[in-house]
């Protein structure tokens, strides 16, 4: 696991960029793994950016969301669907056609969802899985006490998790859907390569116990630490409760060139 701590948070994104930008260079089909939240929109500006400016392409490339609400109306501008849209794949070359979410309006869950599992492994898997980490340490929609080894499932969002998201359905907590389909840790665990971010003190103690925490389906993106490709880029904020912050700052401001990320 690779921990690099930026000052500024603008910079968080221009480096979880250039690890999209470096994908997309040595495989210019990969299969992307997009993350909604307000986490990775300075990633996804700044691939925007790079896209706009000619310097790389997701023209042949495709792409799979990590989550998405039960009950919302499809098209609600709150759905997952709709903000990854319009966060990241209407700034960029994607083929809209190629973009992959999880069906939360399926009249058989159930089945959407393993449905959702094999349109995954048909793709080859997923290269580059972008990541947040909510503040009680979930992955995706995978709430604590979530199985480690979980596939694309239904859950029951956490009382934490709504009053959290309420800021994006007016403050309104109750307009929040109690219910979620969401990729599995085990199926996030299977993406090739995973990049984490998160800034601010609220996620500094979620991203403790993702780096140096021990092991448990209590903060289910502990479990991150199994995995043998992850970098976790993180502001001042939330690295503030880590323990070995000079190691990780050293180990990147040495870091040999060609070891990219
Ligand atoms: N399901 C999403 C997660 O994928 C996201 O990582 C997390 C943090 O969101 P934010 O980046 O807005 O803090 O919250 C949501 O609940």
């Amino acid at each position: 696991m690779e921990v690099v701590i930026q000052d500024d948070a603008g910079e968080l994104g221009r480096l979880g960029a250039k690890a999209v930008i470096d994908t997309l260079a040595n495989t210019p089909d990969a299969v992307l793994g997009l993350a909604t939240g307000s986490s990775p929109v300075s990633i996804y500006d700044a691939v925007a950016a790079a896209v706009a400016a000619g310097s790389v392409s997701l023209a042949r490339s495709s792409a799979f969301t990590l989550d998405e609400y039960v009950g919302l109306p499809p098209g609600h501008p709150q759905s997952y669907r709709s903000v990854i849209l319009r966060d990241f794949v209407d700034k960029v070359d994607l083929d809209p056609g190629r973009l992959h979410t999880p069906d939360g309006a399926a009249a058989d869950i159930p089945a959407a969802c393993a449905a959702y599992e094999g349109q995954i492994a048909d793709a080859g898997g997923i290269d580059l899985q972008i990541l947040g980490i909510g503040a009680d340490g979930h992955v995706a929609f995978n709430e604590p006490g979530s199985s480690l080894a979980s596939r694309t499932r239904i859950k029951t969002l956490t009382q934490q998790t709504r009053v959290d998201n309420a800021r994006f359905f007016d403050g309104d907590v109750d307009a929040v859907p109690s219910h979620c389909v969401t990729q599995g840790v085990g199926t996030i665990m299977q993406a090739r390569h995973l990049l984490l971010i998160a800034s601010g003190r609220h996620k500094a103690q979620a991203v403790h116990q993702l780096v140096e925490g021990p092991i448990t389906a209590m903060w289910p993106a502990s479990v991150l630490q199994l995995h043998p490709h992850v970098t976790v880029l993180v502001d001042r904020a939330a690295a503030s409760r880590l323990q070995l912050t000079d190691y990780y700052r050293d180990a990147f401001a040495n870091k040999p060139d060609w070891q990219g990320f």
